[in-house]
Parts: C-alpha cells; structure tokens; sequence
C-alpha cells in the first residue's frame, strides 16, 4: 500500500492485533483506515478495547500483529518513524497529566518539548513558542489563566488546559483516551465542543474514546464501536441502530426513554392511626 494511493487516509492500521502477556487478548487483528480531518469516537463497555486501540495507534501500545501506516511517514517500523509519528499526533488524557504546581502556561509549553532537542528544553523556551502557547490558551478560552498554577483550576479548565498543550504541538491527529470521564455532563458537552471545533477548524484528525453514547452521537462524525476485542460497528452516527447497540453494549443498552418509576404517593397529611386500645 502506498499512502498516495489513499488521498483521505490519515492512518491505517493493517490487520493490527493487540495481545497482552498472559494471553489476553485486547484487540483482535483488524484492518481501518482513519481519515483526515474526522473526528471519531470510539465506543464500547469496559474491557472492549477501546484505550488499547487508541494507544496503539501511535504506539503507546505495541501491536503484536500486523502494523500501523502513517500517510506521512509510512510505515511504523522503526524508532525514526514512530518518533517523527508521535512528534505530529497529540495525545490528550483522561487525568490530563498536568503538572499540578506549574502555570497553565508551563504546561502547555511542554507541548512544544518534542521540537527541541534535549539539552535545548533545559533553556528557556524561544519567544515564539511563548507566543504560541498563550494563543493556544486563547483558543480554550484561558488566556487569562495564563499564570495561574493547575491545581488553582477546576476540572474542566485543566482538562481544557490539556487540549491547549495538545494544540502547543501542533499535531495532525490528536488521540485522546476518555478525556470527560472525570467531568460532569455540563463542563463534558463544553470541552468535547471546544475540541471538536479546533479540530474541524485545524483539519485535525480526532480519534477519542467515550463511555457516554450521547455524546458520540452529537459529537462524531464516526462511530467505531468495539466489543469482545472486535470492530462490530464502524459508521456514521445515523448509521447506529438498536441491534448494533445491543452488540456493543451486549443487550444492556436501551434507547427508547426510561420511564422513571413514580414513587408510591404518600398522603400529604397522613390522618394519624385511630388507636385501637385494647379492652
Ligand atoms: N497492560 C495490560 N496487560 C494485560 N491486559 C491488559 C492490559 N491493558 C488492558 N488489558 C486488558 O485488555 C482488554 C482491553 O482493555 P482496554 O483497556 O483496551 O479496554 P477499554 O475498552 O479501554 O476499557 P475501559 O473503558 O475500562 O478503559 C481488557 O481485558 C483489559 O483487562
């Protein structure tokens, strides 16, 4: 396969399987292409294989069988490549892993360190990655949080703070593995809104992972849904019907609405018991 010949591909995994130590198989071999500029939410219960896919796809994983293709660089089969593949593909965390007693500023500028050498990162940073990393704050509405240290943000700021040190590194593909987990639905909808934008807006290609199917449904324009260590779903979110939810989720997801349970009404001002004395 020669990336040319696939003008859309941004990334392919070709018969790609994960198997960990002790047997355990994580993701059987599969082949899928990710597009440029497509944000795709990967979807399953826990264990399916979700974070294994993803981290694969730059090699925080080490697939066991068949390989990863970038459409820059080729194939990731040596240090060089994979090195050059992760210089361009920013990975946003769950935790965010931020360091907490640095500025929001410092830490996004941590995202510039895979452009300088070693010993250059002992330096202070040159001015215009200062520059680019406060215009990173900007576009996640934190500029004026610049100086403030992480753990004086809230949840949502520092996980926000997290997409801007993605951004610092100016990345083609951002990876981000449950980057809402640790939120509440509210500050959720806004940070996966303001990473969908970036990334329509930049061309970047977007492959997150989610336990929350509303969201994917709203967010994606791709659904992968993974179950048993297998691809059983891989189409836009209209595509997504009931049965396929009932292979994702095992038959334990239910789209119809729940109807709440009414609770058993209670008199407002129960009459007191007459006491029955006994004679
Ligand atoms: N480092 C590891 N060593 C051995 N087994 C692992 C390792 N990491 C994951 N697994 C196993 O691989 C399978 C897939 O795990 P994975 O973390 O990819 O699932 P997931 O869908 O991301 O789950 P979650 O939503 O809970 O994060 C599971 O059975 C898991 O226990």
């Amino acid at each position: 396969m020669t990336p040319a010949s696939y003008p859309d591909m941004m990334l392919r995994i070709e018969d790609m399987g994960v198997t960990y130590p002790g047997n355990v198989l994580a993701l059987r071999p599969t082949t899928v292409d990710f597009n440029k500029g497509e944000f795709t939410v990967l979807l399953g219960l826990s264990g399916a294989g979700k974070s294994t896919l993803l981290r694969s796809l730059n090699h925080l994983v080490q697939p066991t069988a068949g390989k990863v293709v970038s459409a820059e660089f080729g194939d990731l089969d040596n240090r060089r490549t994979v090195r050059l593949h992760r210089s361009r593909t920013a990975m946003v965390f769950q935790h965010h892993q931020l360091i907490e007693r640095h500025t929001a500023l410092q830490n996004v500028l941590t995202g510039r360190l895979a452009y300088h050498s070693t010993w250059r990162s002992l330096l202070p940073m040159p001015r215009r990655d200062l520059e680019l990393a406060l215009h990173c704050l900007e576009r996640v509405g934190l500029a004026d949080k610049a100086l403030a240290r992480i753990d004086q943000l809230s949840g949502g700021q520092q996980q926000r703070v997290g997409i801007a040190r993605a951004l610092a590194q100016q990345p083609s593909m951002i990876l981000a593995d449950e980057p809402v987990a640790s939120l509440d639905p509210a500050t959720s909808e806004k940070v996966l809104g303001l990473l969908r934008d970036i990334c329509q807006e930049d061309g970047i290609t977007a492959v997150i992972s989610l336990h929350q199917l509303e969201y994917a449904q709203r967010f994606a324009d791709r659904i992968i849904g993974l179950a048993n260590a297998r691809i059983v779903f891989d189409a836009p979110p209209a595509d997504l019907k009931q049965h396929h939810l009932n292979e994702i989720y095992h038959g334990n997801y239910e789209t119809k609405p729940r109807t709440v349970p009414v609770p058993a009404t209670k008199p407002v001002n129960p009459q007191p018991k007459k006491l029955e004395i006994a004679r």
